[in-house]
């Protein structure tokens, strides 16, 4: 019974991405009917932190994407197990793990795209800039050696805190003589899947079918979900809105405090990290039109890094896009999260610069 569920399930995958293209990533991952078989490069994954509880569901769901053909497994502490357990499931990727700091440089050469959930998550009545002490120096020794092990490599930075650890990377980089701001993205992704969850139950519109922008950073207020731009449309009560933009910015803490001291989201963030990836690892094969919300630098407002959709390419980023016309209470929103973003960005660029 199981098998025949999770058979239908990828079918109407492949189904949905044959019938439209163009559309969000979600749609296609694990689908290879949306690409020409064997016409694409290989490509390496590395996943930093893999063996953790974000770290191991996105390791399965990269085995399960048919365009990695080698998928790195870099930990300070249980890699192998987790390496020959993912290794066993019968998709093309070569599962590799690694662990500890000795083996961090043949874990990362010759990635295309690295995926960093290493680090501390929250426990209930933290912020995520209650992590930073920990995240901030975790992050910057892990994106020295990504300067040096495989600097061209497209970097997906999920450790927390987004708004100041996707900083602290630029800086090393650009330390290094590596920076490329097209290569460099704070997942914001997760934001996106909750905005559209919450949307399609509110709205009463099929989730497959919902898209919701989510602009700004990944904190508390710094996210901001533009439903005034969600589609299908559907005329919410501002009341609505309110409720459903609350629930997005506190959708993290939701959890938080819904695994009471047993970490923050892994399973839904898994998720979010794979759509992500997959979308990235498209880009980079040539697929065209494929957008995605990343925190990256940015002139779309004043401030150097933002989220909003990137179109994303061959090289990474290959365009940012404008926030599109924002409402009253978007307008309001916008203004209030730049303070607190603006302050988590310095906090990164300067620990990055005096550690
Ligand atoms: N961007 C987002 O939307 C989002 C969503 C959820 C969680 N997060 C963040 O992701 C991070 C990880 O969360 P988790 O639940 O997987 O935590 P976890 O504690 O379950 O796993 C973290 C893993 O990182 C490893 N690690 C620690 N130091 C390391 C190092 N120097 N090199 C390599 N690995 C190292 C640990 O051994 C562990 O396996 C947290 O910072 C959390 O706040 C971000
Ligand atoms: O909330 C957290 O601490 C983890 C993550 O940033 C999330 O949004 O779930």
């Amino acid at each position: 019974m199981k098998i025949t569920m999770l058979g239908s399930a990828v079918a109407a995958l492949k189904k949905a991405a044959a019938a439209s293209p163009s559309t969000c990533a979600s749609t296609h991952l694990l689908s290879r009917s949306y690409y020409s078989a064997g016409s694409y490069p290989e490509r390496k994954v590395a996943i930093l932190g893999a063996a953790g509880g974000i770290g191991q569901p996105l390791a399965l769901l990269m085995k399960l994407n048919p365009f990695v053909s080698s998928l790195s497994l870099y930990d300070i502490a249980n890699t192998p197990g987790v390496a020959a357990d993912v290794s066993h499931i019968n998709y093309p990727a070569q599962v590799a793990g690694y662990v500890g700091e000795e083996e961090l440089g043949k874990a990362l050469e010759g990635s295309d795209l690295v995926i960093i959930p290493a680090g501390v998550p929250r426990k209930p009545g933290m912020t995520r800039d209650d992590l930073f002490n920990i995240n901030a120096g975790i992050v910057k020794s892990l994106c020295v050696a990504i300067a040096k092990y495989c600097p061209n490599a497209l970097v997906n930075m999920i450790s927390n805190p987004v708004n100041s650890t996707v900083p602290i990377a630029a800086e090393v980089f650009k330390k290094a003589g590596t920076y490329d701001e097209k290569k460099l993205f704070g997942v914001t992704t997760l934001d996106v899947v909750r905005a559209k969850t919450f949307y399609a139950g509110k709205a009463k519109v099929p989730v497959a079918d919902v898209d919701v922008p989510v602009i700004g950073g990944h904190a508390g207020i710094t996210i901001l979900p533009l439903f005034s731009q969600a589609t299908p449309k559907a005329n919410l009560p501002d009341d609505d809105i309110e409720a459903l933009t609350k629930r997005t910015q506190d959708g993290g803490t939701e959890v938080v405090e819904a695994k009471a001291g047993k970490g923050s989201a892994t399973l839904s963030m898994a998720y979010a990290g794979a759509v992500f990836a997959d979308a990235c690892i498209k880009g980079l094969n040539g697929v065209p039109d494929i957008v995605e919300c990343s925190f990256v630098q940015s002139s779309v407002t004043e401030l150097p890094f933002f989220a909003s959709q990137v179109k994303l390419g061959k090289n990474g980023v290959e365009k940012v896009y404008g926030l599109g016309l924002l409402s009253e209470f978007e307008k309001q929103g916008l203004e209030k999260l730049k303070p607190e973003l603006k302050a988590s960005i310095e906090k990164g660029i300067k620990f990055a610069n005096q550690n």
